[in-house]
Protein backbone atom coordinates (compact mmCIF):
# COMPACT_ATOMS: atom_id res chain seq x y z
CA UNK A 1 0.00 0.00 0.00
CA UNK A 2 2.74 2.42 0.57
CA UNK A 3 4.15 2.03 -3.11
CA UNK A 4 1.02 2.68 -4.26
CA UNK A 5 1.73 6.23 -5.81
CA UNK A 6 5.02 5.18 -7.75
CA UNK A 7 3.19 2.23 -9.24
CA UNK A 8 1.33 5.04 -10.72
CA UNK A 9 3.82 7.15 -12.05
CA UNK A 10 3.03 8.77 -15.56
CA UNK A 11 5.24 6.07 -17.65
CA UNK A 12 3.53 3.38 -16.03
CA UNK A 13 -0.34 4.53 -16.67
CA UNK A 14 0.54 4.83 -20.46
CA UNK A 15 2.13 1.54 -20.86
CA UNK A 16 -1.26 0.00 -19.06
CA UNK A 17 -3.32 1.99 -20.82
CA UNK A 18 -1.44 1.19 -23.97
CA UNK A 19 -2.00 -2.16 -22.87
CA UNK A 20 -5.81 -2.27 -22.06
CA UNK A 21 -6.55 0.09 -25.56
CA UNK A 22 -4.29 -1.97 -27.47
CA UNK A 23 -2.95 1.74 -28.67
CA UNK A 24 -6.20 2.79 -30.08
CA UNK A 25 -6.46 5.91 -28.61
CA UNK A 26 -10.00 7.23 -30.13
CA UNK A 27 -9.27 11.05 -28.70
CA UNK A 28 -6.50 11.54 -31.43
CA UNK A 29 -9.26 13.20 -33.84
CA UNK A 30 -10.76 15.02 -31.09
CA UNK A 31 -8.12 17.22 -30.37
CA UNK A 32 -7.92 19.92 -33.18
CA UNK A 33 -11.05 22.15 -34.44
CA UNK A 34 -9.98 21.08 -38.09
CA UNK A 35 -10.03 17.85 -37.56
CA UNK A 36 -12.74 17.42 -35.44
CA UNK A 37 -14.44 19.26 -38.31
CA UNK A 38 -12.71 16.56 -41.01
CA UNK A 39 -14.18 13.14 -39.13
CA UNK A 40 -18.09 15.02 -38.73
CA UNK A 41 -20.55 12.02 -39.50
CA UNK A 42 -23.79 14.51 -39.68
CA UNK A 43 -24.15 18.22 -40.56
CA UNK A 44 -27.73 20.26 -40.49
CA UNK A 45 -28.21 22.19 -43.32
CA UNK A 46 -30.89 24.94 -43.33
CA UNK A 47 -32.54 22.72 -46.10
CA UNK A 48 -33.30 20.09 -42.87
CA UNK A 49 -35.46 22.46 -41.60
CA UNK A 50 -39.53 22.95 -42.02
CA UNK A 51 -40.79 25.84 -40.32
CA UNK A 52 -43.85 25.60 -38.32
CA UNK A 53 -45.93 28.11 -36.94
CA UNK A 54 -49.80 29.38 -36.77
CA UNK A 55 -52.08 31.17 -38.48
CA UNK A 56 -54.69 33.32 -36.81
CA UNK A 57 -57.92 35.67 -38.19
CA UNK A 58 -57.97 39.55 -38.49
CA UNK A 59 -55.26 41.23 -40.19
CA UNK A 60 -51.62 42.89 -39.02
CA UNK A 61 -51.76 40.77 -36.23
CA UNK A 62 -48.99 38.65 -34.87
CA UNK A 63 -49.76 37.76 -31.05
CA UNK A 64 -47.29 35.62 -28.91
CA UNK A 65 -48.29 32.29 -27.51
CA UNK A 66 -48.32 32.09 -24.18
CA UNK A 67 -46.42 28.74 -23.68
CA UNK A 68 -44.56 29.22 -26.55
CA UNK A 69 -42.01 31.80 -26.04
CA UNK A 70 -40.89 33.71 -29.20
CA UNK A 71 -43.61 31.93 -31.31
CA UNK A 72 -46.43 33.78 -32.46
CA UNK A 73 -49.76 33.42 -34.59
CA UNK A 74 -49.63 35.45 -37.92
CA UNK A 75 -52.95 36.85 -39.78
CA UNK A 76 -52.74 36.44 -43.73
CA UNK A 77 -50.87 39.27 -44.42
CA UNK A 78 -48.53 38.67 -41.78
CA UNK A 79 -47.42 35.32 -43.00
CA UNK A 80 -47.12 35.88 -46.39
CA UNK A 81 -44.27 38.07 -45.05
CA UNK A 82 -43.10 36.10 -42.30
CA UNK A 83 -43.13 33.27 -45.21
CA UNK A 84 -41.36 35.34 -47.61
CA UNK A 85 -38.54 36.15 -44.41
CA UNK A 86 -38.25 31.95 -44.00
CA UNK A 87 -37.80 31.64 -47.87
CA UNK A 88 -34.96 34.65 -47.69
CA UNK A 89 -32.91 32.15 -45.34
CA UNK A 90 -33.10 29.56 -47.05
CA UNK A 91 -35.81 27.25 -45.54
CA UNK A 92 -37.33 24.88 -47.91
CA UNK A 93 -40.67 24.43 -46.72
CA UNK A 94 -43.69 25.58 -44.29
CA UNK A 95 -46.33 23.77 -42.32
CA UNK A 96 -48.76 26.30 -40.88
CA UNK A 97 -51.47 25.64 -38.46
CA UNK A 98 -54.47 27.51 -38.31
CA UNK A 99 -56.37 28.98 -34.75
CA UNK A 100 -59.41 28.96 -36.42
CA UNK A 101 -62.33 31.17 -35.60
CA UNK A 102 -64.34 29.40 -32.64
CA UNK A 103 -67.81 29.94 -34.80
CA UNK A 104 -66.92 27.73 -37.40
CA UNK A 105 -66.02 25.49 -35.37
CA UNK A 106 -68.68 22.63 -35.66
CA UNK A 107 -69.27 18.71 -34.44
CA UNK A 108 -67.95 17.06 -38.03
CA UNK A 109 -65.33 19.71 -38.80
CA UNK A 110 -66.85 20.49 -42.31
CA UNK A 111 -65.18 24.05 -42.67
CA UNK A 112 -61.49 22.20 -43.55
CA UNK A 113 -63.56 22.05 -46.75
CA UNK A 114 -64.26 25.83 -46.99
CA UNK A 115 -62.24 27.24 -49.80
CA UNK A 116 -61.88 30.29 -47.25
CA UNK A 117 -61.16 28.83 -44.37
CA UNK A 118 -58.02 30.44 -42.85
CA UNK A 119 -55.72 27.96 -43.87
CA UNK A 120 -56.81 27.70 -47.67
CA UNK A 121 -56.84 31.51 -47.32
CA UNK A 122 -53.09 31.77 -46.24
CA UNK A 123 -51.61 29.22 -48.71
CA UNK A 124 -53.26 30.83 -51.89
CA UNK A 125 -52.31 33.78 -50.32
CA UNK A 126 -48.45 32.41 -49.54
CA UNK A 127 -48.38 30.36 -52.78
CA UNK A 128 -49.26 33.96 -54.96
CA UNK A 129 -46.56 35.94 -53.09
CA UNK A 130 -43.78 33.52 -52.18
CA UNK A 131 -44.29 31.06 -55.13
CA UNK A 132 -40.18 29.48 -54.46
CA UNK A 133 -41.44 28.04 -50.50
CA UNK A 134 -42.89 24.74 -50.12
CA UNK A 135 -46.28 24.66 -47.91
CA UNK A 136 -46.94 21.44 -46.11
CA UNK A 137 -50.70 21.16 -44.82
CA UNK A 138 -52.24 19.33 -42.47
CA UNK A 139 -55.62 17.73 -43.25
CA UNK A 140 -56.67 16.51 -39.70
CA UNK A 141 -60.05 17.87 -38.31
CA UNK A 142 -58.48 19.13 -34.76
CA UNK A 143 -58.88 23.02 -35.77
CA UNK A 144 -62.33 22.82 -36.95
CA UNK A 145 -64.18 20.34 -34.34
CA UNK A 146 -65.74 21.35 -31.48
CA UNK A 147 -64.38 18.65 -29.30
CA UNK A 148 -60.79 19.23 -30.57
CA UNK A 149 -60.65 15.49 -32.02
CA UNK A 150 -59.11 14.80 -35.16
CA UNK A 151 -62.16 12.92 -36.46
CA UNK A 152 -66.22 13.30 -36.24
CA UNK A 153 -67.26 12.17 -33.02
CA UNK A 154 -70.36 10.05 -32.33
CA UNK A 155 -71.71 8.78 -29.06
CA UNK A 156 -68.17 9.17 -27.74
CA UNK A 157 -66.42 7.18 -30.27
CA UNK A 158 -64.10 8.55 -33.15
CA UNK A 159 -65.78 7.16 -36.07
CA UNK A 160 -63.10 6.14 -38.60
CA UNK A 161 -64.65 5.71 -41.97
CA UNK A 162 -67.00 9.00 -41.94
CA UNK A 163 -63.35 10.86 -40.53
CA UNK A 164 -61.35 9.78 -43.50
CA UNK A 165 -64.18 11.00 -46.20
CA UNK A 166 -63.85 14.50 -44.24
CA UNK A 167 -60.51 14.40 -44.28
CA UNK A 168 -60.07 13.55 -48.36
CA UNK A 169 -62.25 16.50 -48.60
CA UNK A 170 -60.25 19.02 -46.34
CA UNK A 171 -56.89 17.31 -48.42
CA UNK A 172 -58.51 18.17 -51.67
CA UNK A 173 -59.57 21.56 -50.61
CA UNK A 174 -55.80 22.37 -49.59
CA UNK A 175 -54.64 20.92 -52.76
CA UNK A 176 -57.13 23.53 -54.86
CA UNK A 177 -56.10 26.03 -52.87
CA UNK A 178 -52.27 25.32 -53.55
CA UNK A 179 -51.15 23.00 -50.92
CA UNK A 180 -47.41 21.22 -52.68
CA UNK A 181 -47.54 18.41 -49.64
CA UNK A 182 -50.33 17.41 -47.99
CA UNK A 183 -49.69 15.74 -44.28
CA UNK A 184 -52.36 14.34 -42.81
CA UNK A 185 -52.01 14.22 -38.60
CA UNK A 186 -54.73 12.56 -37.68
CA UNK A 187 -53.94 8.44 -37.69
CA UNK A 188 -56.95 7.00 -39.10
CA UNK A 189 -56.95 3.78 -40.63
CA UNK A 190 -57.17 4.02 -44.52
CA UNK A 191 -56.41 8.24 -44.85
CA UNK A 192 -53.44 7.99 -47.18
CA UNK A 193 -54.84 5.39 -49.44
CA UNK A 194 -58.07 7.29 -49.47
CA UNK A 195 -56.32 10.97 -50.37
CA UNK A 196 -54.21 9.28 -52.90
CA UNK A 197 -57.04 8.15 -54.75
CA UNK A 198 -59.02 11.35 -54.51
CA UNK A 199 -55.53 13.60 -55.21
CA UNK A 200 -55.16 11.63 -58.55
CA UNK A 201 -58.34 11.67 -59.62
CA UNK A 202 -58.51 15.26 -59.27
CA UNK A 203 -56.15 16.37 -61.29
CA UNK A 204 -53.07 16.05 -58.41
CA UNK A 205 -50.96 13.47 -59.13
CA UNK A 206 -48.02 15.30 -58.30
CA UNK A 207 -48.54 16.83 -55.00
CA UNK A 208 -46.96 14.21 -52.22
CA UNK A 209 -48.15 12.86 -49.35
CA UNK A 210 -45.95 13.32 -46.00
CA UNK A 211 -48.06 10.75 -43.47
CA UNK A 212 -47.49 11.46 -39.96
CA UNK A 213 -47.07 7.48 -39.79
CA UNK A 214 -46.17 6.99 -36.27
CA UNK A 215 -48.10 9.69 -34.16
CA UNK A 216 -47.93 9.06 -30.98
CA UNK A 217 -50.49 9.89 -28.08
CA UNK A 218 -48.04 12.43 -26.09
CA UNK A 219 -48.74 14.99 -23.61
CA UNK A 220 -45.83 16.96 -25.54
CA UNK A 221 -48.58 18.60 -27.67
CA UNK A 222 -50.00 20.58 -25.07
CA UNK A 223 -48.60 24.27 -26.02
CA UNK A 224 -50.17 23.41 -29.63
CA UNK A 225 -53.64 23.05 -28.29
CA UNK A 226 -53.21 26.39 -26.40
CA UNK A 227 -51.71 28.16 -29.57
CA UNK A 228 -54.64 26.53 -31.73
CA UNK A 229 -57.38 26.90 -29.16
CA UNK A 230 -58.33 23.44 -28.87
CA UNK A 231 -57.06 23.28 -24.94
CA UNK A 232 -60.46 23.47 -23.17
CA UNK A 233 -62.78 22.01 -25.78
CA UNK A 234 -60.84 18.61 -26.03
CA UNK A 235 -63.18 15.83 -24.60
CA UNK A 236 -61.39 12.65 -23.49
CA UNK A 237 -57.88 12.00 -25.04
CA UNK A 238 -56.34 10.34 -28.51
CA UNK A 239 -55.42 7.13 -27.63
CA UNK A 240 -57.99 5.29 -29.77
CA UNK A 241 -56.36 6.88 -32.72
CA UNK A 242 -52.81 7.73 -32.08
CA UNK A 243 -49.74 5.41 -31.38
CA UNK A 244 -49.59 4.73 -27.61
CA UNK A 245 -45.98 5.81 -26.12
CA UNK A 246 -45.19 2.40 -25.10
CA UNK A 247 -45.20 0.54 -28.57
CA UNK A 248 -42.96 0.89 -31.54
CA UNK A 249 -43.66 -2.19 -33.52
CA UNK A 250 -47.29 -0.76 -33.76
CA UNK A 251 -45.21 2.35 -35.14
CA UNK A 252 -43.71 -0.38 -37.62
CA UNK A 253 -46.93 -1.35 -38.59
CA UNK A 254 -48.49 1.98 -39.14
CA UNK A 255 -45.20 3.23 -41.17
CA UNK A 256 -45.96 -0.07 -43.28
CA UNK A 257 -49.53 0.58 -44.17
CA UNK A 258 -48.85 3.90 -45.04
CA UNK A 259 -46.54 3.04 -47.55
CA UNK A 260 -48.43 0.63 -49.16
CA UNK A 261 -51.47 3.11 -49.40
CA UNK A 262 -49.19 5.47 -51.04
CA UNK A 263 -47.34 7.50 -48.80
CA UNK A 264 -44.36 9.53 -50.48
CA UNK A 265 -42.47 10.61 -46.86
CA UNK A 266 -42.80 9.24 -43.26
CA UNK A 267 -43.16 11.55 -40.21
CA UNK A 268 -42.26 10.79 -36.32
CA UNK A 269 -44.25 12.81 -33.92
CA UNK A 270 -43.27 14.15 -31.04
CA UNK A 271 -39.62 14.25 -31.87
CA UNK A 272 -36.28 13.80 -29.54
CA UNK A 273 -38.43 11.31 -26.93
CA UNK A 274 -39.43 8.99 -29.93
CA UNK A 275 -35.65 9.16 -31.89
CA UNK A 276 -35.53 5.38 -31.64
CA UNK A 277 -38.54 5.34 -33.79
CA UNK A 278 -36.89 7.45 -36.11
CA UNK A 279 -34.11 5.37 -36.45
CA UNK A 280 -36.04 2.28 -36.92
CA UNK A 281 -38.27 3.64 -39.70
CA UNK A 282 -35.54 5.07 -41.51
CA UNK A 283 -33.33 1.77 -41.20
CA UNK A 284 -36.29 -0.38 -42.34
CA UNK A 285 -38.14 1.69 -45.36
CA UNK A 286 -35.69 3.86 -46.20
CA UNK A 287 -38.05 6.45 -47.50
CA UNK A 288 -37.32 10.21 -46.85
CA UNK A 289 -37.91 10.41 -43.20
CA UNK A 290 -39.01 13.79 -41.03
CA UNK A 291 -39.54 14.20 -37.75
CA UNK A 292 -41.84 17.04 -35.75
CA UNK A 293 -39.97 18.68 -32.86
CA UNK A 294 -43.34 19.69 -31.39
CA UNK A 295 -44.85 22.29 -29.20
CA UNK A 296 -43.69 20.95 -25.67
CA UNK A 297 -40.19 19.96 -26.77
CA UNK A 298 -39.54 23.96 -28.46
CA UNK A 299 -41.31 24.91 -24.56
CA UNK A 300 -38.85 22.70 -22.54
CA UNK A 301 -35.88 23.90 -23.90
CA UNK A 302 -37.56 27.70 -24.00
CA UNK A 303 -38.21 27.64 -20.60
CA UNK A 304 -34.81 25.82 -19.25
CA UNK A 305 -33.01 29.02 -21.18
CA UNK A 306 -35.10 31.58 -20.23
CA UNK A 307 -34.34 30.68 -16.70
CA UNK A 308 -30.73 30.77 -17.46
CA UNK A 309 -30.03 26.88 -17.41
CA UNK A 310 -29.42 26.25 -20.26
CA UNK A 311 -27.61 27.84 -23.37
CA UNK A 312 -30.63 28.41 -25.77
CA UNK A 313 -28.78 28.73 -28.82
CA UNK A 314 -26.52 25.19 -28.33
CA UNK A 315 -29.26 22.93 -26.75
CA UNK A 316 -31.84 24.06 -29.74
CA UNK A 317 -28.91 23.46 -32.27
CA UNK A 318 -27.75 20.51 -30.64
CA UNK A 319 -31.21 18.82 -30.60
CA UNK A 320 -31.81 19.42 -34.67
CA UNK A 321 -28.59 17.62 -35.14
CA UNK A 322 -29.87 14.56 -32.86
CA UNK A 323 -32.43 14.25 -35.86
CA UNK A 324 -30.39 13.98 -38.13
CA UNK A 325 -27.92 11.74 -36.30
CA UNK A 326 -31.15 9.07 -35.78
CA UNK A 327 -31.35 9.47 -39.65
CA UNK A 328 -33.81 12.73 -40.50
CA UNK A 329 -33.83 13.55 -43.53
CA UNK A 330 -35.59 16.88 -42.49
CA UNK A 331 -37.56 17.95 -39.33
CA UNK A 332 -40.87 20.33 -38.52
CA UNK A 333 -39.37 22.56 -35.98
CA UNK A 334 -41.10 26.35 -34.29
CA UNK A 335 -36.87 27.20 -34.04
CA UNK A 336 -36.80 26.74 -38.13
CA UNK A 337 -36.31 30.56 -38.72
CA UNK A 338 -33.81 30.78 -35.81
CA UNK A 339 -31.84 27.89 -36.61
CA UNK A 340 -31.70 28.79 -40.44
CA UNK A 341 -30.34 32.22 -39.35
CA UNK A 342 -27.48 30.56 -36.97
CA UNK A 343 -26.74 28.51 -40.22
CA UNK A 344 -26.20 31.50 -42.75
N1 LIG B 1 -53.77 17.06 -35.69
C1 LIG B 1 -53.39 17.40 -34.43
C2 LIG B 1 -52.06 18.03 -34.29
N2 LIG B 1 -51.42 18.74 -35.26
C3 LIG B 1 -50.21 19.20 -34.71
C4 LIG B 1 -50.13 18.73 -33.39
C5 LIG B 1 -49.08 18.97 -32.38
C6 LIG B 1 -47.99 19.88 -32.73
C7 LIG B 1 -47.19 20.35 -31.58
O1 LIG B 1 -47.39 19.96 -30.41
O2 LIG B 1 -46.29 21.15 -31.84
C8 LIG B 1 -51.26 17.97 -33.14
C9 LIG B 1 -51.40 17.20 -31.91
C10 LIG B 1 -52.67 17.12 -31.20
O3 LIG B 1 -53.30 18.12 -30.88
O4 LIG B 1 -53.05 16.00 -30.92
MG1 LIG C 1 -52.39 4.26 -39.97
Amino acid sequence: MKDRPSQFSSASASAHIDEVTGGRRLRRLRRTDWSRRLVLENELSVNDLIWTFFLTTGTGVAEPVEAMPGVERYSVDMAVRMAEKAAKLGIPAIAPFPREDPEKKTEDGSYITDPDNLINRAVRAIKKEVPEIGIITDAALDPFTTHGHDGILRNGEIVNDESVEMIVRGALSQAEAGADVIAPSDMMDGRIGAIRKALDENGFNHIPIMSYAAKFASAFYGPYRDAIGTLGLLKGDKKTYYVDPANSEDAVREAEQDIAEGADMLMVKPGLPYLDIVYRLKETFRLPTFAYQVSGEYAMIKAAALNGWIDEEKVMMESLLAFKRAGCDGILTYFALDAAQRLK
